[in-house]
C-alpha cells in the first residue's frame, strides 16, 4: 500500500523557529523577499505599474497589534494558492525561467510569519485575471480558502496579515517595524512604505553612498566614511572600494581602526540582489583578511535555506577569489603609492599580515621589506636592514639578544630580536624567497668570534681573577674584542640564567617555597658556568695585570664582575648586590685615602 507522508507543521516551525533562522525578526526580510519576487516576476510580464511594498500596523485600544503587508506584485490564482502557498517545499520560483531573479526559491519562507503570529492571512489578486482569493492558514496546519467576489477596480497583488501575540507584540511596534525595514530593505529597488496611520515613512527613500562609491564614483569617498561613523559608529583607517565591471560582488571593504585576531567576532552587512542577507561573510571573504568589514552586495549567487550564507559552489569561490584579490591588491597600492599609509596599516594590522605573508610568497615579496624590527642598532624596516648586512642574524630569545646587542655592533652586524610572533617564521622564509642567508644567533657561540688572546704569559693572572669569581659560578677568559671601551662582557648561559633567577627568587621566598625553590637549584648546579670576558684592548684591563695587592685586586674583578652583570640585564641576586655595595664602599675609601694623601703633600 502507498501512504504520504504527513507534515506536522508545529514541528516545522519549531525547526525553523529554533534551528534555522537567527531570530524572529526574519519574518519581516521573508515577506520583503516574497513581495520583491513578486513585483519582480509582474514586471517580467511586462505590465507598466508603479511598484509598491506597505506595511501597514493597526493598533486598537485594548487589542493586540496587526500587520497588514502589501504589495501589488503578479499576486496568485486559486490553483497557485493550493500549489505554492499550501504545499511546504513547493515554490513558484523554482519552476520559473527567470529563477535567477528571484531571491526565493526553498518555499519555506512565508512559514517564518509563524514565529510571530498565530495565523497567516494571505488575500490575493492575481494578474494573470480571476477572482481575489484569500487563505487561511493556522500554526496547527490547517487552512481554509476562499473565493471572494470579483472586483472590477482591484489591482494585483497580495497583502499578508499578521496578528501579534502577547509573546511577539514587541516586532510589532512601529519604530521596531520600521527599523527592521530599513535594515533589511535599504537598497531594495522598489519603494518600501511603513505607516501606522499616525506615523509615515519611506524607508529606502535614501540609498546609502556606499553603493555609488562601490560603482566607481570615488568623490564619494568622505562620504561614505561619513556614514559609516555615524550609522556604524566606526572610525574606519580607510575604505576601498569592491567589484568592478561585471562583477557579482560590489561593495565597500571597511579597514578596521583597531588591531582584531582572526578568532573575534566579525560583521558585516552582506546583500543579495540588495537584500540583506545578514551579518556574515564568512564563507565569503578570504580568512585572512579578518581586519576589514564589508557591506557588500552579492548579485549571482544562492542563498542557504536559511539565507544566512552562500552555498558553497564555484561562483561562491569565484566571487571569493576577487574578493581576496582586490584586498591583496589594496596593499599593494598602499605599497606603492603611500608608503607612510601602508606604514601605518602595517602597524595596526601586522599579525593578520605577517601570517599573510608567511603563507603567500607574491605577498611575502611585497611586504616583507616593510616590516619593521627591533635589532641591535634600532628599529629598522627590513629593508634597510638586508642592505646594510650581508647575513640576516636573528637571535631567539630576549636575554641572548640584550647580550649580543651589546658587542655586535663594535663587529658591524647588526642583530635582530625575533622573539615575537612570527618572527621567526617570517624571518627564515626569506632565504628561500630572496635569496638571503640567515643564522640564528646565540650569545655563546657569538662570544666563541671574540679574538683569542695568547694566555702564555698571564695564566697567573687569570688563575687569580678565576679564584676570586669561582664562588659566583663564573669562569673569567682574556681576550680582545671591540668596543674597545667595553671592559668586560658576561655571557650567561640559558641553564645559568635560569639559575640566577632560582637564586633570586629564593631569597625572597616563604619556607615551603623555598624548599621547593631548593630542590629545584640541585638540579641546574651542574651546569656550565657563566662567562666573563675581559677585554686586553681596554686600558682598565691593562693596568689590572700589573695590580698586586690581593685586596685591591679582587675588588677590581668583583666590580669588573658586577658592571657586566647589570650590561647583561641579568637579576641582581644578593651576592651580586652584596659585591656592588662593598666595592663602591672601598672605592670611596680609597679615593678619600688618595684625596688625603694629596692634601698632605
Ligand atoms: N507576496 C506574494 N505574492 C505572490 N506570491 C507569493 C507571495 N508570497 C508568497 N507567494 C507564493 O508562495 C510561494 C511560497 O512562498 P515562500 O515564501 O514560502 O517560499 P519562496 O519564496 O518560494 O522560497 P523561500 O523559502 O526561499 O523564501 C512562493 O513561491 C510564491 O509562489
Amino acid at each position: 500500500m502507498e501512504h504520504a507522508f504527513k507534515v506536522d507543521l508545529r514541528g516545522i516551525i519549531d525547526l525553523l523557529s529554533n534551528h534555522l533562522y537567527a531570530d524572529p525578526s526574519v519574518f519581516l526580510r521573508e515577506l520583503l523577499q516574497n513581495s520583491v519576487d513578486a513585483i519582480t516576476a509582474r514586471e517580467h510580464l511586462g505590465a507598466a505599474f508603479e511598484p509598491a511594498i506597505t506595511a501597514l500596523l493597526h493598533r486598537a485600544e485594548g487589542q493586540l497589534p496587526r500587520l497588514e503587508f502589501r504589495d501589488n506584485g503578479v499576486g496568485l490564482t486559486e490553483a497557485e494558492v493550493h500549489e505554492f502557498l499550501a504545499t511546504i517545499g513547493r515554490s513558484s520560483k523554482r519552476i520559473s525561467e527567470a529563477r535567477d531573479t528571484f531571491l526565493g526559491q526553498f518555499g519555506i519562507g512565508l512559514l517564518s510569519c509563524f514565529m510571530v503570529s498565530g495565523e497567516i492571512e494571505v488575500t490575493t489578486q492575481s494578474a494573470a485575471g480571476g477572482p481575489p482569493v484569500r487563505w487561511l492558514a493556522q500554526a496547527d496546519g490547517t487552512y481554509t480558502v476562499e473565493i471572494l467576489p470579483p472586483q472590477e477596480q482591484l489591482q494585483p497583488g497580495t497583502t499578508v496579515i499578521l496578528h501579534a501575540r502577547e509573546d511577539t507584540d514587541f516586532y510589532f511596534e512601529y519604530d521596531e517595524l520600521r527599523g527592521a525595514l530599513l535594515n533589511y530593505g535599504q537598497l531594495l529597488p522598489y519603494p518600501v512604505h511603513v505607516s501606522d496611520g499616525q506615523q509615515y515613512e519611506h524607508v529606502n527613500a535614501v540609498l546609502p553612498p556606499w553603493l555609488a562609491f562601490a560603482a566607481g564614483d570615488i568623490s564619494k569617498r568622505e562620504e561614505v566614511l561619513a556614514y559609516v561613523k555615524r550609522e556604524l559608529d566606526l572610525e574606519a583607517f580607510d575604505v576601498l572600494p569592491l567589484g568592478g565591471e561585471g562583477s557579482k560582488v560590489s561593495g565597500v571593504a571597511l579597514i578596521l581602526p583597531y588591531s582584531t585576531q582572526s578568532g573575534s567576532r566579525q560583521w558585516h552587512q552582506v546583500y543579495l540582489k540588495r537584500m540583506l542577507l545578514g551579518n556574515d561573510a564568512r564563507n565569503l571573504l578570504p580568512e585572512w583578511a579578518f581586519f576589514v568589514r564589508c557591506l557588500i552586495n552579492v548579485e549571482g549567487l544562492r542563498p542557504t535555506a536559511s539565507r544566512e550564507a552562500f552555498y558553497e559552489d564555484d561562483a561562491l569561490s569565484a566571487a571569493r577569489e576577487s574578493l581576496d584579490a582586490q584586498l591583496r591588491a589594496y596593499i599593494e597600492q598602499l605599497a606603492q603609492r603611500d608608503p607612510a599609509r601602508l606604514e601605518a596599516f602595517i602597524a595596526l594590522h601586522h599579525l593578520p599580515i605577517k601570517a599573510l605573508a608567511i603563507e603567500n610568497d607574491d605577498f611575502y615579496r611585497l611586504l616583507i621589506h616593510e616590516f619593521t624590527f627591533e635589532t641591535s642598532t634600532g628599529r629598522l624596516k627590513l629593508g634597510e636592514y638586508v642592505q646594510r648586512e650581508h647575513l640576516i642574524r636573528i637571535v631567539t630569545n630576549l636575554d641572548q639578544f640584550r647580550q649580543i646587542a651589546q658587542i655586535a655592533g663594535a663587529y658591524g652586524h647588526s642583530v635582530i630580536n625575533a622573539v615575537y610572533t612570527y618572527d621567526v617564521p617570517l624571518l627564515r622564509k626569506y632565504t628561500g624567497i630572496m635569496g638571503k642567508e640567515l643564522e640564528i644567533v646565540d650569545a655563546q657561540s657569538y662570544a666563541m668570534t671574540l679574538e683569542n688572546v695568547n694566555t702564555g704569559g698571564l695564566n697567573e693572572f687569570l688563575a687569580r681573577a678565576n679564584q676570586v669569581l669561582k664562588a659566583l659560578g663564573c669562569e673569567v677568559t682574556i681576550k680582545r674584542f671591540a668596543p674597545a671601551a667595553l671592559p668586560a662582557l658576561l655571557i650567561v648561559t640559558e641553564e645559568q640564567r635560569q639559575l640566577g633567577d632560582i637564586q633570586a627568587a629564593r631569597e625572597v621566598a616563604d619556607d615551603l617555597f623555598a624548599e621547593f625553590l631548593d630542590e629545584y637549584e640541585q638540579e641546574y648546579q651542574l651546569v656550565r658556568v657563566s662567562q666573563l670576558h675581559l677585554n686586553l684592548d681596554h686600558p682598565l684591563i691593562q693596568e689590572l695585570l700589573h695590580v698586586q695587592a690581593p685586596e685591591v685586586f679582587s675588588r677590581l674583578v668583583q666590580m669588573l664582575y658586577v658592571q657586566a652583570h647589570l650590561l647583561s640585564h641579568q637579576p641582581m641576586r644578593s651576592q651580586e648586590l652584596g659585591l656592588l655595595g662593598a666595592g663602591l664602599g672601598d672605592m670611596m675609601r680609597w679615593g678619600i685615602q688618595v684625596a688625603r694623601q694629596e692634601t698632605l703633600n
